[in-house]
């Protein structure tokens, strides 16, 4: 169990005015989506819940303690993080990879035992690349190297999870089967903390979302709360129609008169 705390926290983004501070918990058992439009701090937001980024104010708190009073190890044990770029600098294979979310738990000395490759392969095959087990990971797919990020953060088994696009590069079954994996994470008691772009993989996986603008003001609170046409439209400057299916509201962009739509197919 981990619960992330964000205590009057300004990001840093440069030339950027402070904003609102942002004062949140993030429980366990809770999904949280983080939308914004392009450059509203998403990944500097998720950067510095990290600590991989200083704040310009604030802190951020992990199980009641501020991050940085904790030992990097025990962080390390406790957070995942999927993020976008990604580096794959020296030739390892899709297993090697998965491996690494059990650096965490080894002495510097220590090789991987049964029990590091048991959870190694369990994660390939929940993420379906478990047939790629020996094949480099530069020589992947964007899709198949963002389902092994994936794996290799599941492998570590976190209580936390910081994901930046985690649907990025998938197609829609494994879109769907990633975020199936992080709620059922979350049921587990995982905190699940997701940059997402899509509206509609947050309005039907999130119970939880935070609309980052870009002049630093947000708003946050549970998911019916925040989806709320008027408000996305503002967080996007883009005119939304609302609909639902199955009971889950989605959005599309309202078509302008001036779009090439075809409305006789
Ligand atoms: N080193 C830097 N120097 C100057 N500006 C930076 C630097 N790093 C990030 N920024 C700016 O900070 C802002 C927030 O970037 P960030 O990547 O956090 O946004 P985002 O919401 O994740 O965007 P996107 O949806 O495009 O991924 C952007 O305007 C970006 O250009």
């Amino acid at each position: 169990m981990a619960t992330l705390e964000t205590r009057n926290l300004v990001i840093d983004i440069p030339g950027r005015a402070d904003g609102r501070p942002l004062s949140l918990c993030l429980a366990p058992g809770q999904r949280w989506g983080i939308l914004g439009p392009n450059g509203a701090g998403k990944t500097t937001l998720l950067h510095t819940l990290a600590g991989l980024q200083p704040p310009r104010a604030g802190r951020v708190y992990l199980d009641g303690a501020p991050l940085a009073s904790h030992k990097r190890k025990a962080v390390a044990r406790c957070l995942a993080l999927v993020f976008q770029e990604r580096q794959d600098g020296f030739p390892a294979t899709v297993l090697e990879t998965a491996l690494i979310g059990r650096h965490p738990f080894l002495a510097p000395w220590q090789r991987e035992g049964a029990e590091d490759l048991r959870l190694a392969r369990e994660a390939l095959a929940a993420l379906a690349v478990d047939h790629l087990a020996d094949r480099l990971v530069t020589t992947l797919s964007g899709g198949e190297r963002q389902r092994v990020a994936i794996a290799t953060a599941l492998t570590q088994t976190p209580a936390l999870w910081l994901a930046d696009e985690p649907t990025n590069h998938l197609d829609l079954h494994h879109q769907v089967a990633v975020m199936r994996l992080l709620a059922d994470q979350a049921r587990r008691g995982a905190t699940v903390v997701m940059g997402l772009h899509d509206l509609n993989l947050a309005a039907r996986w999130c119970d939880h979302l935070l609309l980052l603008f870009p002049d630093g003001q947000h708003c946050a609170g549970p998911a019916e709360v925040m989806l709320e046409p008027r408000a996305l439209e503002r967080l996007y400057g883009q005119p939304l129609t609302m609909t639902r299916v199955g009971g889950a509201p989605v959005f599309v962009p309202t078509p302008d008169p001036g779009d090439p739509v075809d409305h006789d197919r």
